[in-house]
């Protein structure tokens, strides 16, 4: 029997394998999407194909090495699980798993709902931006409209301020002080963006990710946290400027400061990818330790916990209210 309702979880995209071709490959796809790269086509394309790649594949490559798990990597992995355990605990919705660039594509996965009369598609981007989520919706309008898809479709733009997101970082933190311990600071990660996108598009990517930390921080002390709460910006790639503070450079002078004791969560990661157990779990976390640190916790992004799953199925439940 087909199901009435579909459910279309949208993650970034990642390598398929683990060789020079499939980075490229998947770095190109995704560098060349002008929502990622707003530079004209003629002047990007050489300088990716011949400056930029030859140097990011053999270097990310290793990095990608060290954190594949079970023939996959841990984004796709832990997108999967989220997707199959879903699957599970809502057996009356079609759940399907698409990333924006690379496999599971788009367009089958939304194919694949054709016969459910309403779908909700979430991109798994908690704080909105125009570099990911209004690629995602950019991508779905021009499927829509050249499939002749008329199915009613409701998009989550994003839930940075939801309670029920508030909640789950909350006690994702909450268990990592029981069982860490409780550090002197804690850091609060999200992935960065050119400045320029700010202006230049108006994206609110940043104002979503202040009231993400200012409701986290509100609920902390609501619950008598009041453990000092940082926020900052990590994974800056290219030349141009980014948005600041960055994370290492805080970490750094953290421990500058005699900070011996951090964690560090990534509130704008729905599931551990390359950004997370790479670059905070190992690079950062050496670097704090170099510059005096002692002691750095890395809180799991919440995956395929019960956390994330009550967290989807109330954002679910919200669409169906109020949109
Ligand atoms: C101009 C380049 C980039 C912008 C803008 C950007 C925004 C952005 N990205 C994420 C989430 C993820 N990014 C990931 C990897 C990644 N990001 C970039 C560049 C930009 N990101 C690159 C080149 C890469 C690949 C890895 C590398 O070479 O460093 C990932 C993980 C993918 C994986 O395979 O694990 C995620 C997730 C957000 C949320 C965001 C803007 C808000
Ligand atoms: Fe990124
Ligand atoms: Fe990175």
């Amino acid at each position: 029997m087909d199901k009435k309702q579909g459910l279309l979880l949208v993650n970034l995209g990642t390598p398929s394998s683990v060789t020079p071709d499939a980075i490229k490959h998947y770095l190109t796809e995704f560098l060349l999407d002008r929502h990622v790269v707003d530079l004209p086509a003629f002047f990007w394309y050489p300088i990716l194909k011949y400056r930029v790649l030859p140097k990011r594949v053999p270097y990310i490559i290793n990095h990608y090495k060290k954190i594949w798990i079970d023939n996959s990597s841990p984004l796709m992995h832990y997108s999967q699980q989220l997707c199959d355990k879903l699957q599970q605990v809502l057996p009356n919705i079609d759940c399907q798993l698409a990333m924006t660039y690379g496999e599971p594509n788009l367009q089958l996965a939304l194919n694949n709902l054709k016969s459910c009369k309403k779908i909700t598609v979430l991109p798994l981007f908690p704080q909105y931006s125009t570099t990911t989520t209004l690629a995602v919706l950019d991508k779905l309008k021009i499927i829509k409209s050249s499939q002749s898809i008329t199915n009613n479709i409701h998009y989550i733009r994003d839930y940075a301020d939801h309670p029920s997101y508030i909640n789950a970082l909350y006690l994702q933190i909450k268990q990592a002080f029981e069982e860490q311990g409780e550090p002197e600071v804690l850091v609060l990660s999200y992935h960065g963006i050119p400045e320029r996108y700010i202006h230049k598009r108006k994206d609110d990517y940043i104002e979503r990710c202040q009231l993400t930390t200012l409701l986290l921080i509100e609920k902390c002390e609501a619950n008598g946290i009041n453990i000092p709460i940082e926020m900052a910006y990590q994974s800056k790639f290219g030349k141009g400027k980014w948005v600041t503070p960055n994370t290492s450079d805080s970490l750094e002078k953290l421990a500058h400061n005699g900070v011996k004791y951090v964690h560090v969560v990534c509130p704008g990661f729905s599931v551990d990818c390359i950004e997370t157990i790479y670059e905070i779990n190992e690079e950062n976390r050496e670097l704090f330790l170099q510059a005096g640190g002692k002691k750095f916790y890395y809180i799991p992004a919440l995956n395929d916990s019960n956390l994330q799953i009550n967290l989807i199925k109330d954002l679910i439940n919200y669409t169906q209210t109020y949109s």
